[in-house]
């Protein structure tokens, strides 16, 4: 087994992969490939989850359907539920099945309606988005069949209230909801190397530091949901959070190996025993 250093002193086994549809046309053969290594060289547990905001947003534009987005979330009426399932657990979801394929990894797609493995309910500040849900459970029993077996589950962000309603999830909600259940780190994939400010990279942020970003607009868009979900993960236990660009080669692998990269988030417990762990060292 390759040595790698485990930051922190713990051995995380989990590990959630929030692939951004930002970044879907980008992503090159090693990230994939990455993926594949992380399970079978470092043991590690993989999920990926991911999005296909544009892909949805192509379809519904072919099928001449209006849509809009408030806070980086899509309004989302019954009609376009339809389009997102197509889209994002069919188009997107087989796509990311198959390029783990051709890199002799196993991978199955599942919605996170299967098995009801999301849970739904309405988001908690929904006023005008129609079906846009938040989680409220996430149920780990066919993830965790598939890891067991060494398959690695592909997720797309719908998901399912004890009713049978289907609900629009934002990917990275969706993300940071399984690695919060399994207490994974997290890793958001995404087109820019992290979160900018006055395009320069911020390589650590606080929850006060990301709220102030948002409040003066330097934070907009997509990235508002990515950094709240980062947040509120960091906030329920997560230990690491980050935020990456999967455009770059072996960009997963790099971080994980030496961390050098992206936006990373972490618990103000976690960068303690860190600091107290390099003052032993040094
Ligand atoms: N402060 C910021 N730093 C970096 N990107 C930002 C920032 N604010 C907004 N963005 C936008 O957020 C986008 C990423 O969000 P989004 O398109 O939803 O990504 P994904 O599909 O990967 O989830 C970036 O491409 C960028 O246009
Ligand atoms: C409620 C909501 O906005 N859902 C998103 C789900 C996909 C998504 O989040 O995709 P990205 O990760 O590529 O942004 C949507 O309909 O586009």
């Amino acid at each position: 087994m390759p040595k790698y250093i485990i930051r922190g002193g713990s051995c995380l086994s989990y590990i959630v992969i929030k692939c951004g549809g930002s970044v879907l046309d980008k992503l090159p053969d090693t990230f994939y490939k990455n993926i594949v290594e992380l399970m079978e060289q470092y043991h590690l547990k993989p999920i990926v989850v991911h999005g296909g905001g544009p892909v949805v947003s192509n379809l519904l534009q072919t099928l001449d359907v209006q849509t809009t987005f408030v806070n980086g979330m899509r309004v989302t009426t019954e009609e376009i539920l339809d389009v997102v399932e197509m889209g994002l657990s069919g188009i997107v979801n087989k796509k990311i099945v198959r390029e783990i394929t051709a890199q002799n990894g196993r991978a199955i797609g599942l919605s996170g309606v299967d098995n009801m493995t999301l849970e739904a309910e309405p988001l908690a500040s929904n006023h005008k988005l129609g079906y846009v849900g938040q989680v409220a459970s996430v149920h780990l029993t066919g993830l965790n069949a598939l890891l067991d077996k060494g398959i690695i589950p592909v997720l797309s962000p719908l998901a399912v209230d004890q009713q049978g309603q289907r609900w629009n999830i934002n990917a990275d909600l969706a993300a940071a909801a399984v690695a919060t259940t399994m207490q994974a780190s997290l890793y958001m994939i995404t087109d820019v190397d992290g979160v900018l400010h006055q395009d320069t990279l911020v390589p650590k942020l606080s929850a006060q530091e990301a709220e102030e970003m948002i409040d003066s607009g330097s934070i907009y868009g997509g990235m508002i949901p990515k950094v709240q979900a980062a947040l509120n993960s960091i906030e329920a236990g997560v230990r690491k959070v980050v935020i990456l660009n999967g455009a770059k080669k072996n960009s997963l692998m790099d971080f994980f190996i030496e961390e050098k990269t992206g936006t990373v988030f972490e618990s103000v417990q976690r960068r303690n025993k860190q600091t107290v762990a390099e003052e032993v060292s040094n």
